[in-house]
């Protein structure tokens, strides 16, 4: 099926390539059916800061088709994620400023007022004339890249290749738990890491941070493709994570967590989504010369083009993992950062995953479109148990 999806999708490139040549008038003959449509609900943020700035609007921008492989989905429910957290206070704005498609903001140079939500369930309500692989009303899912508009609106436009449909087996409330986590664990175990269904079998794995977003998928794959799983999370999570497969669990609350650690046999990759000191001794528990990896989702790349520019802040990036990837070189173990990249075409594998029943999703709570506020307060306050949703709007199945 991603084959198939990827040579379709191919006849893209000539399209992305050459942006120039759209211009307002042009817009509408790149979809396949006009809108009266101009404004929708949503809520967003016209300032960076606390909680406060976020507000309801019922006048929000419509999105718009702008090239011709996108879709305009109208979003049942919108997974949030610590980034969202993060982006509301400002992180990240320098570099994903940067990447904003102007087509995709409004005509301002701003990026406000900006839509938060990186996880979309719902239903295609438009597509651009190259899209071939869905057609309107197809049920969908995604993860939304932080550079463009987010989900919390009734309606977000996205690349068809972004997209993926949504599996049968899942509520929109929990398939819009997946997709963010999804894209990200896959780019940093799979890409990054070089794992797949055919070469975990007799891989042990290590997660520091099991019982959030990330850790609670990335076991759930693991496990559905024969890998052994160590999980560090709070002893509060134990029974949580081993429900979802983890073989070994370690208690990070009782103690220096890298002792009981040490005294298991090592193992051929870590995912790390804790980050803090656990680089100091997390890669002494890799088997040395034989290709084991350390792979952190924490990294300063953001943080570094916030505070030095997008010049400086790449080159100090550039930096910092060459000289860590050297240091841990000699020691014969690989040293990687690991980044959220969306894909619709990895999303199908895992569909296919849940619908066979190896991957469920991790709905800790709900919140209504009114309790965005709410939602946000609680990933805020940290401990997840998996996932925070917000339902967007009726007419899901679930609704
Ligand atoms: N580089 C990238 O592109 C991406 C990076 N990330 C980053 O990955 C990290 C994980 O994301 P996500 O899973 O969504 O986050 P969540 O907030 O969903 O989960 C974090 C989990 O870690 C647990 N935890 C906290 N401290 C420790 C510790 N010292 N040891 C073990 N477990 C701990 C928390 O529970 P408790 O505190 O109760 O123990 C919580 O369950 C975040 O830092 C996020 O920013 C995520 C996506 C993309």
């Amino acid at each position: 099926m991603a084959s198939v999806r990827h040579i379709i999708n191919s006849r893209w490139l000539f399209h992305l390539s050459k942006p120039q040549i759209v211009n307002s008038s042009l817009l509408r003959l790149f979809s396949t059916s006009s809108r009266c449509m101009t404004i929708m609900p949503a809520w967003v943020i016209d300032k960076y800061g606390s909680n406060d700035v976020l507000r309801f609007t019922k006048n929000a921008s419509f999105p718009i088709i702008n090239y011709p492989n996108e879709v305009i989905v109208k979003v049942f429910a919108a997974g949030l994620n610590p980034i969202d957290v993060s982006m509301r206070g400002g992180y990240g704005a320098a570099t994903l400023s940067m990447k904003r498609d102007p087509l995709n903001i409004k005509q301002s140079d701003s990026e406000f007022p900006l839509i938060l939500g990186r996880d979309v369930s719902g239903v295609i309500m438009e597509c651009g004339l190259d899209v071939k692989y869905f057609r309107e009303r197809d049920e969908v899912w995604a993860a939304i890249p932080p550079w463009k508009q987010g989900s919390l609106a009734e309606f977000v436009v996205l690349s068809a290749n972004e997209v993926s449909h949504k599996p049968k087996s899942l509520s929109h409330t929990e398939a819009a738990a997946i997709p963010y986590v999804a894209n990200t664990a896959w780019s940093a175990l799979v890409n990054t890491g070089g794992l797949n269904k055919d070469n975990c079998s007799k891989k042990r794995i290590l997660i520091l941070g099991g019982s959030g977003g990330v850790g609670t998928f990335a076991i759930q794959m693991l496990k559905a493709w024969g890998a052994h799983v160590t999980v560090t999370c709070s002893q509060n999570a134990e029974r949580f994570v081993r429900e979802l497969g983890a073989d070994d669990v370690v208690d990070y609350t009782a103690g220096p967590v890298e002792e009981p650690l040490s005294a298991l046999e090592k193992f051929d990759l870590i995912l790390d989504n804790v980050g803090g000191d656990t680089e100091r001794w997390a890669l002494n528990l890799l088997k040395p010369w034989s290709g084991a990896k350390y792979v952190t989702l924490v990294t300063p790349f953001l943080q570094n083009t916030d505070r030095l520019g997008i010049a400086d802040g790449m080159m100090q990036t550039a930096a910092t993992v060459a000289t860590k990837a050297l240091k841990h070189l000699v020691k014969g173990v690989h040293y990687r950062w690991g980044f959220f990249a969306p894909s619709g075409p990895a999303l199908d594998e895992v569909r296919e995953m849940v619908d066979a029943g190896q991957i469920r999703a991790v709905v800790e709570e709900t919140f209504s479109f009114s309790q965005v506020p709410e939602a946000f307060d609680k990933v805020e306050k940290g401990h997840a148990r998996g996932k925070t949703v917000v339902q967007i709007s009726k007419g899901g199945d679930d609704l």
